[in-house]
């Protein structure tokens, strides 16, 4: 991507700015919630004040070294960034290592008692059990009998709004859905989308995901109707090595809503059931590469990954993290084309995405405009508009 001045990259160094609101007041309240998540002990609370103090007032402090993941983030810039503040470097690459340093805190990388225990599991957890799961999964049942174009819209749109269960930005979000009286959708390259994916294609598609649980559910009911209407011939699922940005998926969340699925009545098992044999004979895959969670936009991808995007017929990123790195967390001019700020990608991609952050590209002027009147600036934050950009 050509280093264009008039598109910055984003720090979280403004004071009032989104950015430095989610490093000096979401992230202690990360930690004040994983503290309450689990009983542990005086090593780990003196670990989570350690890094609380650090994050708010302190600077970047370089991993340990006998860290497994140390040269990965040395070779993710970690030279670079230990030793100054967290709100100086790159917003994303603060926030990243913030969730790295959180894990370690709570002894997740181990060896230990507390090897791979997730905190925020109990969080994801409820979310998946809640009554508006049920509710959600209930109504697949008035799917059954649409003809499959309206089918496929309707679970599209499911996976899409979906991305608002994102329990990191929930902590600060209070009242936000209620707002929005400008277009809910601000860019609709769906009609794309579906010319990429026709019935009876030997397509691969690659899904990136986001958040476990009210997303994830979607995301693989989507996944689900394309491989059983023939639109994909294979699915690779993406998910996260580790828990990051308190909801995102692992493959554990992709078994708990598989038995959620499962477990439900209706047309729901029934999607269960064929997602359970698809991952059984391989026409869906799970992938947790290690790029997921790297501090690092999507043009910087190892060469595997750049691989496996080139020769899919799609890959669809989902949610607003994954749009802030495939358009380089940088503060574009909102008409700035997609195609433009995606020219890199290897093959044809998709992002699915509630806005809730300020990063932003490919709207028409007159869109645009017509936020700007309606919100002023809100509209790039409070997680009441989205958007399905096709390049
Ligand atoms: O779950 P999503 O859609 O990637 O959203 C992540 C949220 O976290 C943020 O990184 C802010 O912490 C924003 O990108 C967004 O508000």
């Amino acid at each position: 991507m050509p280093d264009t001045p008039f598109a910055p990259v984003i720090l979280g160094n403004v004071p009032g700015s989104f950015p430095h609101g989610v490093l000096a007041e979401r992230h202690p309240a990360i930690i004040r919630q994983v503290r309450e998540a689990f009983p542990y002990g005086p090593a780990q609370r003196r670990a989570l004040d350690e890094l609380l103090e650090s994050c708010t007032e302190g600077t970047i402090e370089p991993l340990p070294a006998d860290a497994p993941d140390r040269e990965r983030w040395l070779d993710w810039g970690a030279d670079t960034c230990t030793g100054r503040s967290w709100y100086d470097v790159p917003w994303l690459w603060s926030e990243s290592y913030f969730y790295r340093r959180l894990l370690a805190a709570v002894g997740y990388f181990g060896p230990g008692a507390w090897q791979g225990i997730d905190p925020f599991r109990p969080a994801k957890r409820a979310e998946l059990d809640a009554p508006e799961t049920d509710r959600e999964l209930a109504a697949l049942d008035g799917l059954r009998d649409l003809p499959e174009p309206e089918r496929g819209r309707a679970l599209l749109h499911g996976s899409l709004w979906g991305n608002r269960a994102d329990l990191g930005f929930r902590l600060s979000a209070e009242g936000a859905e209620e707002r929005a009286p400008a277009p809910a959708l601000v860019a609709d390259d769906s009609e794309r989308l579906w010319s990429l994916l026709p019935p009876g294609s030997d397509a691969t598609l690659v899904l990136v995901a986001d958040n476990a649980g009210r997303e994830l559910v979607p995301d693989l009911l989507l996944i689900a109707h394309l491989l059983a209407e023939g639109r994909a011939a294979r699915a690779v699922l993406h998910v996260k090595p580790y828990p990051y940005y308190v909801s995102d998926a692992t493959t554990a969340d992709v078994l708990d809503a598989l038995d959620r699925l499962r477990a439900a009545p209706g047309a729901a098992a029934g999607y269960g059931r064929q997602l359970w044999s698809a991952l059984a004979d391989g026409r869906l895959a799970v992938r947790a590469h290690p790029f997921s969670c790297a501090p690092l936009p999507y043009e910087r991808m190892p060469g595997d990954l750049r691989a496996e995007f080139a020769a899919a017929t799609l890959t669809v990123l989902k949610g607003d993290l994954n749009y802030r790195r495939l358009v380089g967390d940088r503060m574009w001019p909102p008409t700035t084309s997609f195609a433009a700020a995606t020219a890199y990608f290897p093959g044809p991609v998709a992002a699915l995405r509630m806005l809730k952050s300020e990063v932003i590209t490919g709207l028409s002027a007159g869109i645009e405009a017509e936020l700007v009147a309606a919100e002023g600036q809100r509209w790039r934050t409070d997680g009441t508009h989205a958007l399905i950009q096709v390049r």
